[in-house]
């Protein structure tokens, strides 16, 4: 008998945007009979467990790209916190990532024009570095200014991208 597919999140998130849609996109997954669990980079290990069909980063989007220590302490400084000096870029750095998993990437953006960039096309040439690798399943999702909240529709839309990861993913 098959076993349910097995998906880790791995995000970043300054002021709860990113984490709130990793949320939904789990809460989707789940609806679609996946194991998921959302993990912060700070805290996710640089070994990925030996049973996983599914791997999704998602971050928000800083300066056109990830994150870096001096924008965290900036987006910090807004919300009043104190930054983490670690984040997607440097769990991107210490973590190997078989070229076979089946990855999809997201972040959030203030808007959705190319100047405003994209944490995951980001995250997608970490993980093309120096690997053949299919271009993976890719989502950005709005918040309204810089600390949100997510724009109308947004976290809805991230639990329907789950359930379709959920779909899409055949678990070995
Ligand atoms: C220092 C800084 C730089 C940012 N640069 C961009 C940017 O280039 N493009 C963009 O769409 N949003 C930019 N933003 C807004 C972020 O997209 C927004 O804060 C983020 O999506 C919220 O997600 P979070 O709640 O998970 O931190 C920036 C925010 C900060 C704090």
């Amino acid at each position: 008998m098959a076993t349910a597919p097995t998906a880790l999140i791995v995000i970043e998130s300054c002021f709860g945007n990113t984490r709130t849609i990793a949320e939904a996109v789990a809460a989707g997954l789940t609806d679609a009979g996946a194991q998921a669990r959302v993990l912060d980079a700070v805290q996710a290990p640089a070994s990925l467990p030996a049973k996983l069909d599914l791997l999704i980063l998602g971050a928000p989007t800083h300066n056109r790209g990830l994150p870096t220590t001096a924008t965290r302490t900036q987006a910090g400084k807004q919300a009043g916190a104190a930054a983490p000096n670690s984040g997607m870029r440097e769990w991107l750095a210490r973590t190997t990532i078989p070229a076979v998993l089946t990855t999809a990437v997201f972040d959030t953006v203030t808007s959705k024009s190319w100047l405003s960039g994209s944490a995951a096309k980001a995250i997608i040439k970490a993980l093309r570095r120096g690997r053949g690798r299919d271009a993976p399943s890719i989502r950005s999702f709005l918040v309204q200014g810089q600390s949100g909240p997510l724009a109308d529709g947004e976290e809805a839309a991230a639990r329907t991208w789950g359930r379709a990861l959920a779909a899409s993913t055949t678990n070995v």
